[in-house]
C-alpha cells in the first residue's frame, strides 16, 4: 500500500506520524520496525498512529510503537507532535484536546506561542505497578522516595521506579554528558526486575530548578529527547527532595519545562513539536 505520512519531532525525539482515520492500516511488527528504520524505511524513534476514538467525551485515541515494532503505552514528545499534526490537518477545530492512549487519557494544548503544553496525568509511584519487582530488596529512603540498589555492569545503581502510564528507571549522575548512556542503559532497559523492559534516565543537577537529561529509551536506544522520560526525572527529583517545580529539562535534542505539584498531582510538560516534511512510501 502507498502509505501517506508526516515526519516531526519534539526537541529531536523523531517520529513518523499517520493519519488513521482516513487510511487504513495494520502493520506488523516487522513493518513498523522498517518504518522506523533508518536506512532502509523514513527512520524513527516512534511511529505515532492517529485514530477516530473508543471511549465517548475524548477527542481521538493515540497508538504509539517504538523502533522495535513494539506498541507502547505513552509518549510524551509524541503528544506534542500529535496535537499539533491533528490541528495542521484540520482533523480538529480545538486547540486543547483530550486523547486516549492505552495507559489512560492526556490532554494536549497548542499554546498561543505555538508550544505545546501536556497535561501527561500523575506518576505512578507503587513499585509493583511500574512494574519493578523490588522483591528481596533493600531500598532506602531520600526525601519521599525510595532508591533501589541494581547491579548494573558491577556497580551498584541506586535507582527511583516511576512510570508515566510507561516504565522509568530514573537514577541520578554527577555529569550527564560523560554517564554510560550506552554501557549501563542497555543493561538497565533488559534488567530482570522490570518485566516489561523499562526506559533508563540519566540526571544531572544542575539547581533546584534546572536539570541535564538524557535517555536510554525501551525499544528504541538512546533518543535526543524523551518527554515521559523528563516528567519520570522530575517527580524522582521533587521526590528526593533535590528539585522544585517548575523544572527546566535540558535534553541533547532542546529544552523541555516539567511541573508538578506533588503525589497525587497530574505532571504538566510543556514544549515544541515540529514538522519536519511530509511524505508517501509504498509498504
Ligand atoms: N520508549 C518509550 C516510548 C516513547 C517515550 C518517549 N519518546 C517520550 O517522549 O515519552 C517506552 O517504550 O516506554
Amino acid at each position: 500500500m502507498k502509505l501517506k505520512f508526516t515526519k516531526m519531532h519534539g526537541a529531536g525525539n523523531d517520529f513518523v506520524v499517520i493519519d488513521a482515520i482516513n487510511q487504513r492500516i495494520d502493520f506488523s511488527p516487522e513493518q513498523w520496525q522498517r518504518l522506523a528504520d533508518r536506512r532502509f524505511g523514513i527512520g524513527a524513534d516512534q511511529m505515532l498512529v492517529v485514530e477516530k476514538p473508543q471511549s465517548a467525551h475524548v477527542d481521538f485515541r493515540y497508538r504509539i510503537y517504538n523502533a522495535d515494532g513494539g506498541e507502547v503505552e505513552q509518549c510524551g514528545n509524541g503528544a506534542r507532535a500529535f496535537v499539533k499534526f491533528v490541528t495542521d490537518k484540520g482533523l480538529t477545530g480545538k486547540r486543547a484536546i483530550k486523547v486516549e492512549t492505552m495507559s489512560g487519557v492526556i490532554e494536549p494544548t497548542l499554546e498561543a506561542d505555538g508550544r505545546i503544553t501536556v497535561d501527561m496525568g500523575a506518576p505512578i509511584l507503587e513499585a509493583a505497578r511500574v512494574p519493578f519487582d523490588a522483591s528481596g530488596l533493600q531500598g532506602k529512603s531520600e526525601g519521599g522516595d525510595t532508591l533501589w540498589p541494581l547491579d548494573i555492569n558491577g556497580a551498584t545503581r541506586w535507582i527511583s521506579a516511576v512510570s508515566m502510564g510507561n516504565p522509568h528507571a530514573v537514577q541520578v549522575v554527577d555529569d550527564a554528558a560523560a554517564a554510560p548512556v550506552h554501557i549501563d542503559g542497555p543493561v538497565i532497559e533488559r534488567h530482570p526486575r522490570f518485566p516489561k523492559r523499562v526506559n533508563a534516565g540519566f540526571m544531572q543537577i544542575v539547581d533546584r530548578h534546572q536539570i541535564n537529561l538524557r535517555v536510554f529509551e525501551r525499544g528504541a536506544g538512546e533518543t535526543l529527547a524523551c518527554g515521559t522520560g523528563a516528567c519520570a526525572a522530575v517527580v524522582a527529583g521533587i521526590r528526593r527532595g533535590l528539585l522544585d517545580s517548575p523544572v527546566r529539562v535540558n535534553t541533547r535534542g532542546g529544552e523541555l519545562s516539567i511541573g508538578w505539584g506533588g503525589d497525587g498531582a497530574s505532571v504538566m510538560m510543556t514544549g515544541p513539536a515540529v514538522v519536519v516534511f511530509e511524505g508517501e512510501i509504498e509498504i
